[in-house]
């Protein structure tokens, strides 16, 4: 194989509660991530020269070892011994700095682009482990669909009965939040409203995206709507046009909506982009990815792979 073209998608987070914190700062999860189909183009070729090359459609992002896609090429040619070079190009579609784990995505679809195109053969498992090295999403961008997630995010069981097909509108601030400045300053052991994971699970099984949407919770929100008010605003307005719920993704600033009606959700994410001038703002919907059993058979739901494409 000399070239490929794989779809890096972006992630929401259903619920996200703070459970503590490691002695090295970094604070402990519970999230149910979510992919949706808005997704970063990715074209990789094999060149000759032992080089790494990045191109995008974004004129101001990186394209050097600061570009996580980047990174993790440099980490399968230095992990394998990988002679060869590779030209990679991101054509940039999910917002960036948005909380939708954009950078995560493109890195995760980088290290399976380079585990195909030099033949490593590598399980989805070994290449979480690799992702893991990079970032604590990107082992996540790794296996996708619906995933709870603990640890730091690198703890991951698949969710029995995933999240229902609906409809998704991202309504992007063109403000930036720095996650890491979000963290240092939540007071996690003050926090009054925690999410309900396990009712969350139990509506997802029911498939009553409904009762999901009143279940949406991310104690984050506390931090960074104290910071952007209008991130309640676009809340608001979301419900008002009809959707199930509303929540801030990760550590913001992109709020998403859940809706059951195309045409709802369209003509929402129109009017906020109108009324709040935002430049993000656009209906997409939940990606279901089908998991097949790989190898052993046993019930071990996180042996149970899909077709990354
Ligand atoms: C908000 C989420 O997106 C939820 O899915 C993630 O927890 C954040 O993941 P991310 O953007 O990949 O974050 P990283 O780049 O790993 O971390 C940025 C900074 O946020 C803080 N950080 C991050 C993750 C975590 N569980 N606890 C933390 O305290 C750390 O100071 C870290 O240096
Ligand atoms: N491939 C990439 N795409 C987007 N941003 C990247 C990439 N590589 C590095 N970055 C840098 O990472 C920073 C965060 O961007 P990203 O879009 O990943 O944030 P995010 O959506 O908030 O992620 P998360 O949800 O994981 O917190 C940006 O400021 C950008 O300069």
């Amino acid at each position: 194989m000399r070239e490929i073209r794989l779809k890096a998608r972006a992630k929401i987070n259903l619920t996200l509660d703070v459970t503590g914190k490691r002695e090295d700062g970094y604070h402990l999860l519970e999230t149910i991530m979510q992919t949706v189909a808005l997704y970063d183009g990715i074209y990789m070729k094999k060149l000759e020269k032992p080089v790494i090359k990045l191109k995008t459609n974004l004129p101001w992002l990186p394209t050097d070892a600061r570009n996580l896609a980047w990174k993790a090429a440099n980490l399968m040619r230095e992990t394998f011994g990988i002679k060869e070079g590779v030209f990679i190009e991101i054509d940039k579609r999910i917002p960036v700095a948005a909380g939708l784990a954009g950078g995560s995505t493109d890195c995760a679809a980088v290290l399976v682009g380079m585990n195909r195109l030099f033949g490593l053969g590598l399980s989805e498992a070994q290449l979480e482990e690799v992702a893991g090295r990079l970032g604590s999403d990107i082992p996540y961008c790794i296996r996708r669909g619906t995933v709870l997630c603990e640890g730091v995010g690198e703890v991951m069981t698949n969710v029995a009965h995933p999240c229902p097909d609906c409809y998704v509108v991202l309504a992007k601030l063109p403000v930036s939040v720095s996650t890491a400045s979000v963290y240092k300053q939540l007071r996690w052991q003050e926090i009054e409203q925690h999410p309900d994971t396990k009712a969350m699970l139990k509506a997802m099984e029911e498939k009553d995206v409904a009762k999901m949407g009143k279940l949406l919770s991310n104690v984050l929100e506390t931090v960074t709507i104290e910071l952007h008010p209008r991130i309640a605003k676009i809340k608001a307005r979301l419900m008002e046009l009809g959707a199930e719920g509303a929540l801030m993704s990760g550590s913001g600033p992109t709020v998403f909506a859940l809706f059951t009606d195309r045409a709802k959700a369209r003509k929402a994410a129109a009017l906020v982009k109108r009324e709040f001038a935002l430049k993000d703002c656009l209906a997409t919907r939940t990606y279901r990815v089908r998991r097949e059993l790989r190898g052993e058979h046993n019930n071990d739901r996180n042996k149970i792979q899909h077709q990354y494409k």
